[in-house]
């Protein structure tokens, strides 16, 4: 009874088959078109065990980041070598990957309403709402979502919690880490704060490379490595690390910090 079947959150899994089809279908020429997406570390994917997997990435736009994270999961699952040639690996899509996302963010638009069908398991940040800081408990349901996503499937998260590089991983992730005891797979990406809008959907620029990396799981000792060595181990996988700041040219930060200029949360 392929058409009842639903996943624990409810959703039924020949919905959000066609969802991502077409959501896939209208994307693909922003990674391999006009914009191209540069893979690497893509057989990494294939090692993966089926369920309990987190992957942590930095993050740069609200939907442009998961999408490509779909293509490529999807397009390695289908033997594709860092490469996402040929969208065909969509037609049977891996349908328990979920993306831990803010739930203010996917109630903004009916747009956002769709894709969260899509695998979303929104949570309340605690220290950030609507582009202010904020301070307000962690919800424990939130946490416990991300637990069944995790149970059943892959769970992509950006453990910053904001587009806006440089800023630190929120312990929540370790937290979930040391609790759920996931493979690890760290995420580096880049280019989508140059191709697209701060949300993602819109092309501000063609012609330019955009890139993801896939490295290989974190050596995690879930006992008795702290949150704080968690953290720490999270910051320097996907290139968050403040030391980093100190190794990039001044010049390409202050670049950075142009391009954070038009990228507020002005619309
Ligand atoms: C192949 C196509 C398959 C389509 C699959 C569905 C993809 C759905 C994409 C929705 C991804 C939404 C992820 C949102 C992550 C998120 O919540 O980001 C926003 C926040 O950090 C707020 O950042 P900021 O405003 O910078 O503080």
């Amino acid at each position: 009874m392929g058409l009842l079947k639903n996943n624990p959150f409810g959703h039924y899994d020949f919905i959000k088959k066609w969802l991502i089809r077409i959501a896939g279908a209208m994307s693909h020429r922003r990674y391999r078109g006009f914009n191209a997406l540069q893979i690497e570390g893509s057989e990494i994917i294939k090692e993966l065990p089926g369920t309990n997997v987190l992957f942590v990435s930095n993050h740069q736009t609200y939907f442009a980041d998961v999408v490509a994270m779909f293509h490529v999961f999807n397009a390695s699952l289908s033997g594709r070598v860092d490469s996402i040639k040929n969208v065909g690996y969509l037609w049977q899509p891996k349908l328990n990957i979920y993306y831990v996302a803010a739930s203010e963010t996917m109630r903004s638009g009916i747009l956002p309403r769709i894709m969260a069908y899509a695998g979303a398991v929104s949570v309340s940040r605690t220290w950030r709402s609507k582009g202010k800081e904020v301070d307000r408990p962690v919800n424990l349901s939130d946490t416990e979502n991300i637990g069944i996503a995790l149970h059943d499937g892959w769970v992509i998260t950006f453990p910053q919690g904001t587009t806006k590089p440089w800023k630190p991983i929120r312990k929540g992730t370790a937290h979930i880490i040391k609790q759920y005891k996931p493979v690890v797979v760290p995420i580096v990406i880049d280019g989508f704060r140059r191709s697209f809008d701060k949300k993602g959907i819109r092309i501000k620029k063609r012609g330019i490379l955009q890139t993801m990396e896939i490295k290989k799981p974190l050596d995690i000792d879930y006992e008795n490595d702290s949150v704080e060595d968690i953290v720490e181990m999270i910051e320097y996988a996907i290139e968050q690390h403040p030391s980093f700041l100190k190794v990039i040219p001044q010049e390409e930060l202050q670049k950075e910090e142009e391009l954070n200029q038009t990228r507020r949360w002005d619309y």
